[in-house]
C-alpha cells in the first residue's frame, strides 16, 4: 500500500477552472509544498497556449512548490516530474512494457501520449518564486488523433491501452508518492541521477527526430539530454542544443524504449 508523502499538502476540488490557475492564485498562501487535484477541469491549459482535454475519470493535479533556487535549476523538475509519472504508470499497472518518456516531458504508452506536463513559474510572492507543475492523465478517455495538430503523436489512456482502471484519487497517491522520492533524489544528487534515469526511459534515443522551436524546425539525431536538460541533436551543420520545442518523430507513430 503506497502512503501520501510527509510534508506535502492536498487538495481535492470537484471543478475548477485549471489546476496551475488555481495554483496561481494560491501561490503565497501556503507553508510547504502542496498538490492541488480537480475532479474536472472547465479551462485546462496544455503546452504553448494549447487546450489540454479533461474530462471527469482523467487525471488533472499541479503541485505547488517553492524552492529557493535559480530558474535554471527550477526548469529541470520538468524531468523530475516526467520521471515520477513514469514510476506512478509502473505502480499502477505492474509492468513498464510499451512506456517511454519523450523530450521534454510526456509519457508515451504504445507510442502515443497519455500524459503530459505543464511547468510554469510564478511571480515571486513574499520573497520566493513558486512553481507549478500540471499534470495531465489520459486514465479513462483521450481526444480523437484529428483533434491534435497534424504529426503529433495519437493521444492514447490508460485504460484503452492496458485494461488498468485507475481512480484520480489513487493516481494522486502513486504520483505523490513517487514524486516525493524523485524529488529527493534531485535534491540531495542533482540532476545528474535524474539525467541519467530519464535517458534509459528516454523514446527515440539514437533516432533522426525534428525539433520545432516556433522560429525553425531542426532534424538531427537524436543524441542526448545535456545538464542544462537541453535537447542534443547531431544534425548536418553539427551539434545542436536545443532548450524549448515540440519534438517530432518520424512516421508521428513514435515508440516506446520498452526500459
Ligand atoms: O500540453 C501538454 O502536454 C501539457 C498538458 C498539461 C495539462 C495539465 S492538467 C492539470 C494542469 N492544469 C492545467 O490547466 N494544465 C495542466
Amino acid at each position: 500500500m503506497t502512503h501520501w508523502p510527509e510534508g506535502y499538502g492536498r487538495r481535492m476540488l470537484t471543478e475548477v477552472d485549471s489546476t496551475n490557475a488555481e495554483a496561481q492564485r494560491l501561490a503565497g498562501t501556503l507553508s510547504g509544498p502542496a498538490w492541488i487535484c480537480a475532479l474536472s477541469q472547465t479551462a485546462a491549459r496544455g503546452r504553448r497556449g494549447r487546450p489540454w482535454a479533461s474530462p471527469a475519470g482523467n487525471f488533472a493535479a499541479t503541485l505547488l512548490m517553492m524552492p529557493r533556487e535559480e530558474a535554471r535549476v527550477l526548469a529541470l523538475r520538468s524531468f523530475v516530474a516526467s520521471l515520477a509519472l513514469y514510476d506512478a504508470f509502473v505502480a499502477a499497472t505492474g509492468r513498464v512494457d510499451g512506456l517511454a518518456l519523450k523530450w521534454p516531458n510526456d509519457v508515451l504508452l504504445n507510442g502515443g501520449k497519455v500524459a503530459g506536463i505543464l511547468l510554469e513559474s510564478l511571480e515571486p510572492r513574499r520573497g520566493s518564486a513558486h512553481l507549478a507543475i500540471g499534470i495531465g492523465v489520459n486514465l479513462v478517455a483521450a481526444p480523437a488523433a484529428e483533434q491534435v495538430e497534424p504529426g503529433a503523436l495519437r493521444p492514447v489512456s490508460l485504460l484503452s491501452e492496458t485494461g488498468v482502471g485507475v481512480t484520480p484519487d489513487e493516481f494522486l497517491t502513486l504520483l505523490a508518492a513517487a514524486y516525493a522520492l524523485r524529488e529527493a533524489s534531485f535534491v540531495t544528487y542533482g540532476f545528474a541521477a535524474i539525467r541519467e534515469a530519464w535517458l534509459a526511459r528516454a523514446a527515440r534515443l539514437g533516432d533522426i527526430i525534428t525539433a520545432r522551436t516556433g522560429t525553425a524546425d531542426i532534424t538531427g539525431t537524436f543524441e542526448t539530454v545535456d545538464q542544462a536538460g537541453n535537447l542534443v541533436l547531431k544534425t548536418a551543420s553539427g551539434r545542436q542544443a536545443i532548450p524549448a520545442a515540440d519534438v517530432f518523430f518520424r512516421g508521428g507513430g513514435g515508440d516506446a524504449s520498452g526500459h
